[in-house]
This record gives structure tokens, C-alpha cells and sequence, in this order.
């Protein structure tokens, strides 16, 4: 019997970004697994159009939670959304939701959060750090709490090497962070900004670290542990290979590539692609919180959910394993053949963004002109290219992450546990993960039926022979204008003729020697 699975039975259970990525897989892996938990809490705000009800519905209804449907079929009666933006104060919970969620929660995953790397530092403040601070003075209300699990990166200390699973402080202390957000203004706010977030990359880094110190301060009282997911993929094993739902990570990376849109990029090869799948993050998380809750150790425990120090695969070997799964199973209309590089040069980098990535764009819009349709393929190029610029910075460097407590979670689970909440990333195949991965984008991002896979194949083909024959033009073109205007091109152009007709006409004579 499962001790984990038993825990979360008959529990009420709080999930803040539930219809996010994580959310998602936390949840369903809960019903799957607990199917006798008492209910789960969600805090929505309604988006798109939609209403809370219908957000449900849709999450319920998706791939993911099919198997959930079959071993939970009253799932939607233990769904219980509740109307909440974290922007606004107190979230505009209502008086009885609040009230109910604070009389029956045991447990609280907090996993909503902006994610965004240019986020305005006074929105991802507000989310990262004082959400962060609310949700805990509300947790520090709820009379039958057992823990309080806080989602956050790997990359919050990411300007430094060595990352152990410790709290560490930053140069001003979130609370003042928060009060001086009520009060300067938005340029000012800008103006601040690099100083505040100093060596980190942006302020996704940067709030996510504030909201870290905020857990450690505000839940002294608490039985608190704090996860640090590093690069989340799409599931490996569970429900099953493949899953993924947004662009994040290198997920809209693959789709370029796929697409043919990416050719080259500014990595370092040999750098550490920590990626890890997200389920492995969501079985951590789960086991955190049981070991959270019954063991209560003395202080909050940090587990580093990363896979480079027990499992390491670089960006090169990820890279061609997308290459070779995006030539075996082709992504449908694709815009250039995939065929991509790693540049370690400005130099090269800026070379390849002109003549791959700009170049082409320009000449397709110039198509699309010429037929009278709209371009857009140059817009879509510079959004591609400022979306790699923003992420260039974790492909470009390694880090190293103490993995500590995250062993000793591991050796404190049962052997049932550790089979069905593993989160052994020791026993991952990179080639078989990477290989699911790229299948999972085509079919569930881009939804992409594998029927159409030889009609792929054909339409690379066509894309190929495009391709020999544009450099055949080229070539033709520009050698006929070298020769108009250069002498040395017409001396070069005599000399190639008269030595291509010399060898001819002794192959002949010797052929005709031997006869
Ligand atoms: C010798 C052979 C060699 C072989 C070589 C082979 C080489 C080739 C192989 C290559 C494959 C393998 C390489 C893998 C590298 C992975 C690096 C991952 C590092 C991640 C580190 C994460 C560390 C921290 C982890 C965490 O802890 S947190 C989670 C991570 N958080 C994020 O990843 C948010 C990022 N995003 C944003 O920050 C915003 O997205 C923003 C970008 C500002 C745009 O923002 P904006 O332009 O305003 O607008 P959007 O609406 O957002 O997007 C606008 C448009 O960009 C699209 N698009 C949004 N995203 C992405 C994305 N990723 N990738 C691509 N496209 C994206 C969106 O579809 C929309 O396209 P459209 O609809 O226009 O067509
Ligand atoms: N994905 C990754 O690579 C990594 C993620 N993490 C951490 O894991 C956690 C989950 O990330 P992930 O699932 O990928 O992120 P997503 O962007 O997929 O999900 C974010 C969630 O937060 C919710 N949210 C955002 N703003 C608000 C708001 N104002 N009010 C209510 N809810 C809001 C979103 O709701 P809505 O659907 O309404 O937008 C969504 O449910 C985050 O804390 C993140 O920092 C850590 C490392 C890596």
C-alpha cells in the first residue's frame, strides 16, 4: 500500500495555478492516485471568455485526465473552483469561499505564478512575492493545516554556480520590495529595475527568489517545503509520454525547429540541458508534502527537482535528438527543412540570423506579396528571435545543484512509493524522453494526427528540391554577374573551360587507345 497515496485520502486539498502546466499534472496525478481525496480547491479567475466552470470543464474534458475519468468518474463533483485573482488584494475571494477554504484545507500547493521572463516588475512582484505573502497569511489561518507546499525555480539564485537547498538573501529585503511597488511609479519602476534584479536575468529570477525569502519569513509556524523544478518538460512516464500543453521551455523551440523556422542558435554545446519532466516534478512535489506534513522536520526543507548532477544531458545531444525525431516524424507544412546548428560566436550568430532566419523570411514575404496574400513570416522571424534572445542566457551556461534532500526524500519512501511516485530522474533515457517529447509537441500542441505523416515527408521533399534548385539560381546569377564585371572571374571562368575540355578530349583519346 502506498503510504503517499493514502496521506493525500480524505483530504481537502488548496491548488493555486491549477490550470497552469504543473497544475494540471499535480491534479490529475492526485485523482489518480487518491481517487478517495475528499476535494480539491482551485483558485481561477475566469479567462478568455470563459467562466470558472467552463475552465474546468475543458481541463476535465482534455487528454490528460482521461484515465482520472475512468477511476475517478465522480472527478467534477471533487473539483471545487473558486473565483480568485491573485493581482487583486484578499484575491476577491468571496466571504464563504474564503471561509470555507480556510475551516477544511490540510494541504496547500502553490503553484500560480507569472512565468514570463519580461514581465514587468511590478506585476511579477505582485504575483511572485506578495500572492506568495497573502496565500501564507491565509495558510496561517486555516486551523486544520498539515502543509504548505510553495513551486519554485531552480533558477532563482541563478547568478550563482553552486546552488545548495538553502534560502538565500537578496540585497533588499522583499518586504520593502512590496511597500515601495504601492508607491513609485511605472518609470521609475524601469528605471530601478536592472539594479534590483543586478546579475540575475530578468525578473522572473529575481521575484521568484524574493518569494522564496517571503515563505522562509512568513511561514516560520508552518510546516513548509519549497521545490525547485529546473527546465520542465513534458511528461516521461505519466499519465503517459509526451504531455505538454504551452510553449514554455524549449517546447515553442521544438515547434521552430520542427517547422524549419529555427537553423541556428546560440548555445553552448556542452552545457548542461537540466531538464526535467514534469511529472517527476509533480511526484516530488506529492512525496514533499506527505514528508512535509508527517515527518514535520524542524525547519523548511528545500528539494532541488534537477537532473544534471545524477542524469546529465547536454544541449547538444538534445538538440540532435530533436533533429533526428523531426526528420523520422516531420512536422506537417513546414517552412524550411529542419536542419539546425549551434553558434558560439555574436559574430556567426548575428551571420546565421541574417542570411537563415532574416533572408529567407523576406523572400517568402516578398512571395506572399507577389500572390496577394499578407506576410507575416518576417514577424513571426523577429518574435522567434527575441523570444531565443530571452532564453539565450540558460542555454549558454551550467549550473550545479545539490540534490541532498531530494536523496533523502527518496530514501525515506517505501518501495511502493518510490515506484509509484518516482522521481529517479537516474532512471531516464534522454534519447527515448527527448524522441516522446517532440511526438508529444506535434500531437498535443500542434495536434498534428500522425495520418498525415508521409504528406509531411512529401512536402520536405518538395521543400529540398526547392532548396537545390534557389542555390542553383543563386550560384548561376552571381556568376554571371562576376563575370560581366571581373576579369579574374572571365580568366578563372576560360581556365576552368579550356581544362574541363583538355580532360575530356584525353578521357576520349585514352578510351579509344584501349579499344
Ligand atoms: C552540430 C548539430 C547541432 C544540432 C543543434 C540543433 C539545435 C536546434 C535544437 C533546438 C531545440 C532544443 C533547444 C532547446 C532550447 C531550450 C531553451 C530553454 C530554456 C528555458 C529556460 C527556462 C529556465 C527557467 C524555467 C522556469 O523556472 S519558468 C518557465 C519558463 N518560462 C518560459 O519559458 C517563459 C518564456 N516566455 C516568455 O517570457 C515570453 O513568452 C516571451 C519570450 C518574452 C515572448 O513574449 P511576447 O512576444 O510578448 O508574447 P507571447 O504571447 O508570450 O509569445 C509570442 C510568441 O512567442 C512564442 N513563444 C513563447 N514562448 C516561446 C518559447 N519558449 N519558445 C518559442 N516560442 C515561444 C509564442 O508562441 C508566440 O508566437 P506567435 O503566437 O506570435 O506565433
Ligand atoms: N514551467 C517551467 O519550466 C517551470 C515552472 N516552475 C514553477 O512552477 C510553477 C508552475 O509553473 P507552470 O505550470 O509552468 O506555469 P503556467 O504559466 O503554466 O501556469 C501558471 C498558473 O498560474 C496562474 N495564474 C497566473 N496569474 C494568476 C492570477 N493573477 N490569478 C490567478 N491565477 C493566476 C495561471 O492561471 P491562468 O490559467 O488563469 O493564466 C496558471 O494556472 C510556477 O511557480 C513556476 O515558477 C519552476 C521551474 C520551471
Amino acid at each position: 500500500m502506498s503510504m503517499i497515496a493514502a496521506f493525500y485520502g480524505g483530504k481537502s486539498i488548496l491548488i493555486t495555478g491549477a490550470t497552469g502546466f504543473l497544475g494540471k499534472v499535480l491534479m490529475e496525478k492526485l485523482f489518480r492516485t487518491s481517487p478517495d481525496l475528499k476535494i480539491i480547491y482551485i483558485l481561477v479567475r475566469p479567462k478568455a471568455g470563459q467562466t470558472l466552470q467552463q475552465r474546468v470543464f475543458q481541463i476535465l474534458n482534455s487528454k490528460l485526465f482521461e484515465k482520472v475519468k475512468e477511476i475517478c468518474p465522480n472527478v467534477h463533483e471533487k473539483i471545487r473552483p473558486i473565483s480568485a485573482d491573485l493581482n487583486q488584494h484578499d484575491f476577491g475571494i468571496s466571504k464563504e469561499d474564503l471561509e470555507e477554504l480556510l475551516s477544511s484545507t490540510n494541504i496547500v500547493f502553490h503553484c500560480a505564478a507569472t512565468v514570463r521572463f519580461d514581465d514587468h516588475l511590478r506585476h511579477a512582484v505582485q504575483l511572485n512575492v506578495t500572492a506568495t505573502q497573502q496565500l501564507l497569511s491565509m495558510a496561517s489561518q486555516m486551523p486544520k493545516l498539515e502543509a504548505f507546499i510553495h513551486l519554485s525555480t531552480a533558477f532563482s539564485n541563478c547568478n550563482l554556480k553552486h546552488i545548495d537547498e538553502v534560502i538565500y538573501p537578496c540585497s533588499v529585503e522583499p518586504k520593502k520590495i512590496i511597500d515601495s511597488m504601492e508607491w513609485l511609479d511605472d518609470a521609475i519602476i524601469d528605471e530601478i529595475t536592472p539594479k534590483l534584479i543586478g546579475d540575475r536575468p530578468n525578473t522572473y529570477t529575481y521575484t521568484k527568489a524574493l518569494g522564496e525569502i517571503v515563505v522562509q519569513q512568513e511561514g516560520a509556524n508552518m510546516n513548509i517545503a519549497i521545490i525547485r523544478p529546473s527546465i520542465v518538460g513534458a511528461t516521461w512516464q505519466e499519465p503517459f509520454p509526451g504531455w505538454v500543453d504551452n510553449l514554455n521551455g524549449p517546447s515553442g523551440l521544438i515547434i521552430a525547429t520542427g517547422k524549419g523556422f529555427l537553423r541556428a542558435i546560440k548555445a553552448t554545446p556542452m552545457a548542461i540541458a537540466d531538464l526535467i519532466p514534469a511529472d517527476t516534478v509533480v511526484n516530488l512535489t506529492l512525496a514533499a508534502g506527505w514528508y512535509t506534513a508527517v515527518h514535520r522536520p524542524k525547519s523548511t526543507l528545500i528539494y532541488h527537482c534537477t537532473s544534471g548532477n545524477l542524469n546529465p544531458c547536454n544541449w547538444l545531444k538534445m538538440g540532435l535528438q530533436v533533429l533526428a525525431t523531426c526528420e523520422k516524424v516531420p512536422f506537417e507544412k513546414a517552412f524550411r527543412r529542419p536542419k539546425a546548428d549551434f553558434t558560439t560566436t555574436r559574430f556567426t550568430t548575428h551571420y546565421w540570423n541574417a542570411v537563415s532566419h532574416r533572408a529567407p523570411a523576406i523572400i517568402y514575404d516578398i512571395y506572399l506579396r507577389l500572390t496577394g496574400r499578407k506576410p507575416r513570416v518576417m514577424k513571426l522571424m523577429n518574435r522567434l528571435l527575441r523570444t531565443i534572445s530571452m532564453l539565450e542566457y540558460f542555454i549558454n551556461r551550467s549550473w550545479e545543484w545539490s540534490t541532498h534532500n531530494t536523496e533523502m526524500l527518496m530514501s525515506m519512501l517505501s518501495p511502493e512509493d518510490q515506484r509509484m511516485f518516482n522521481f529517479d530522474v537516474r532512471q531516464l533515457n534522454w534519447l527515448e524522453y527527448i524522441e516522446n517529447y517532440v511526438l508529444g509537441v506535434k500531437k498535443y500542441l500542434l495536434k498534428e494526427d500522425m495520418a498525415g505523416v508521409p504528406e509531411a515527408r512529401q512536402h520536405l521533399r518538395r521543400l529540398r528540391n526547392i532548396h537545390y534548385l534557389f542555390n542553383i539560381a543563386l550560384f548561376l546569377i552571381i556568376w554571371r554577374l562576376l563575370i560581366a564585371r571581373w576579369q579574374m572571374a572571365r580568366n578563372v571562368w576560360v581556365f576552368i573551360v579550356s581544362f574541363c575540355s583538355k580532360f575530356l578530349s584525353y578521357f576520349r583519346a585514352s578510351s579509344t587507345l584501349k579499344l
